[in-house]
């Protein structure tokens, strides 16, 4: 069990603020946290982490405490036993893929095993003796995600990891932290814009806004979405619409801003009431 309550004044462009939020997670428990620019979702991994202090709050890890204000007690950054992971990889320049990986691993019972098993959940065991600038931001993600794990975090905080990446190689990054979420078990907080993304990955979702919690709960379904092409237009601005793959028809309001005409195509998102 993860059980952290953090308080930290806020210089938003909006004013102070403060930023307030309590959770507890269960192990294995991966919960995303989304928000709009400037919720305060990085700052609440750096507090996680330890690279900002709080001013306020505790971080309980399992039994061991990372910060509590009563007590005074803080656990230094490169003492808490945590994975981070950022949008930019910061992998070593000068390492190989392995190398990254045994340089956090270093130290650790069964090391050696590790760094191989990482490799393959990964897909990196072809890549292993590449240095990070011989590959693609795929490849280095998968290195960055992989090297966090090497250190056998008890907590992984991921930043938006998969964010600067395209959408086919988000997607299919997407299926290895899954996999690889299945395979680990890993307590796991993940930034995230992207619904679908964390409809796909998260058991909850925890929205921010000025620092604040919106609402906790299950992740919200994204929109399905269909394509049709429009077969007429009505009185009142409705366009009738064939959907692909059968013989449906649905009248919609015209999108704004442009003109149809029967041939068109056009992509429906789906709202349900
Ligand atoms: N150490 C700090 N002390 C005080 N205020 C900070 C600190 N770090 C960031 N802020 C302010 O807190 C607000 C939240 O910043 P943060 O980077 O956490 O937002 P975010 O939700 O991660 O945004 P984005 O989605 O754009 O990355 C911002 O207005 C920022 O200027």
């Amino acid at each position: 069990m993860i059980d952290f309550h953090l308080r930290k004044a806020l210089h938003t462009a909006a004013g102070p603020r403060t930023l307030d939020v309590a959770l507890a997670l269960a192990p294995g428990e991966l919960v995303a946290v989304s928000g709009p620019s400037g919720a305060g979702k990085t700052t609440l991994l750096r507090l996680l982490a330890g690279l900002d202090r709080p001013d306020g709050g505790f971080v309980r890890v399992e039994k061991q405490v990372w910060y509590e204000q009563e007590t005074r007690r803080w656990l230094p950054p490169q003492r808490r036993p945590l994975g981070f992971v950022f949008q930019d990889y910061a992998l070593f320049p000068h390492l190989t893929v392995r190398e990254n990986l045994a340089f956090a691993a270093a130290g650790q019972p069964g090391a050696g095993p590790l760094v191989t098993e990482l490799l393959d959940a990964f897909e990196l065991a072809e890549l292993a003796p590449r240095r990070p600038g011989a590959l693609s931001g795929g490849q280095q993600q998968r290195v960055a995600l992989a090297r966090a794990l090497a250190r056998r975090p008890r907590l992984l905080l991921l930043d938006e990891p998969l964010a600067a990446l395209d959408l086919p190689t988000r997607q299919r990054l997407q299926q290895v932290l899954a996999d690889v979420h299945q395979r680990f078990g890993l307590t796991t907080l993940l930034v995230s814009h992207d619904p679908a993304e964390i409809a796909r990955l998260a058991h909850r979702v925890v929205e921010l806004d000025l620092g604040q919690v919106r609402r906790v709960g299950p992740p919200a379904l994204p929109a399905p979405a269909l394509a049709g092409r429009v077969v007429a237009l009505l009185p009142g601005g409705l366009l009738r619409v064939q959907l692909a793959g059968g013989p449906a028809l649905v009248d919609v309001p015209a999108p704004p801003g442009r003109a149809y005409a029967p041939g068109d195509a056009l992509v429906l998102t789906v709202g349900v009431q």
